[in-house]
């Protein structure tokens, strides 16, 4: 397998997002997703769909390379069947294991799991976030881990310090709408938990039909800055 490596001048600009370790000792969460020029992140609603040319492409297989794990909602994995996986390395015996974890209230990775792309390619088995009402009552070979749901919802705060008690010092959650627009907006004890974000913007338009990024309320963004290639361009920023 070759490596997927981005065009060189991506690196210097990603290099202060890229993950940290951080004071309260709760993973560094980078939030990180393709969206269209009409903030549609797929043309509709279960449909994978490219966006990102394959220097942005390469740039999330590299940014993928500096964290531990990598997060998705149970409608990405319906949609999108991913890999998870982390295709930038720069040995090619040193493949850098990544986590893949999936948000899944109803445990449907329980059915899925065995058909999945992900279980053929990607050596690292998911941990999947089930809902403490799920009852398993067999074996299985998948590991999970149950929290309370709040109004149908895991608490982020929650999911992020059961991350911690997995010794994972970093997460880049990657999507898909529901998971970005409710962590774009989640704050704990006042603070946002997101610590980089970083936007593809695709030049192409979607439509209206395309599943929408659009957070429940406005906020602000710092430390912005921008890289543009070919036919995509970056934005990197922190939030509040
Ligand atoms: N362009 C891009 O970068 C990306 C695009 N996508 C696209 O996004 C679409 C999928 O988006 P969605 O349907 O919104 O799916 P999603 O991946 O956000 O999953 C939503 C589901 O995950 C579970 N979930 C999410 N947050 C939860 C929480 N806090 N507590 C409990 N359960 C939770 C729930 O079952 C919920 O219905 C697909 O079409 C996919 O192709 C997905 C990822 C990245
Ligand atoms: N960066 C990016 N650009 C796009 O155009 C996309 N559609 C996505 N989707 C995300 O990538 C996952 C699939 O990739 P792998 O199979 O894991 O390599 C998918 O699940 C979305 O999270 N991303």
């Amino acid at each position: 397998m070759t490596s997927l490596v981005p065009p060189e001048s991506i690196k210097p600009f990603l290099d202060s997002y890229l993950p940290q370790p951080k004071p309260n000792g709760l993973p560094f969460v980078t939030l990180t997703y393709a969206q269209s020029l009409d903030s549609r992140i797929s043309v509709a609603k279960g449909k994978q769909t490219v966006i990102s040319h394959l220097e942005t492409k390469s740039m999330t297989h590299y940014i993928r390379h500096f964290h531990e794990a990598i997060l998705v909602g149970i409608g990405t994995v319906l949609a999108d069947d991913p890999k998870l996986d982390c295709r930038y390395f720069e040995k090619a015996s040193k493949k850098h294991p990544i986590r893949p974890i999936i948000l899944d209230p109803d445990f449907k990775m329980r059915s899925l799991y065995n058909s999945s792309t992900m279980k053929k390619v990607n050596a690292q088995k998911p941990i999947i976030f089930i809902g403490d009402h799920v009852v398993i009552d067999e074996v299985i070979e998948l590991a999970v881990v149950p929290l309370p749901l709040v109004n149908g919802q895991m608490r982020w705060m929650d999911i992020l310090k059961a991350l911690q008690g997995m010794r994972i010092k970093s997460v880049m959650v990657e999507g898909g709408a529901k998971v970005i627009n409710d962590l774009l907006v989640y704050e704990y004890e006042g603070k946002h938990v997101v610590d980089s974000l970083i936007v593809t913007i695709g030049s192409t338009f979607l439509g209206s039909q395309g599943v929408e990024v659009s957070p429940s309320r406005g906020l602000e963004l710092k430390d912005v800055s921008w890289w543009t290639g070919e036919r995509d361009g970056v934005m990197a920023a922190r939030i509040g």
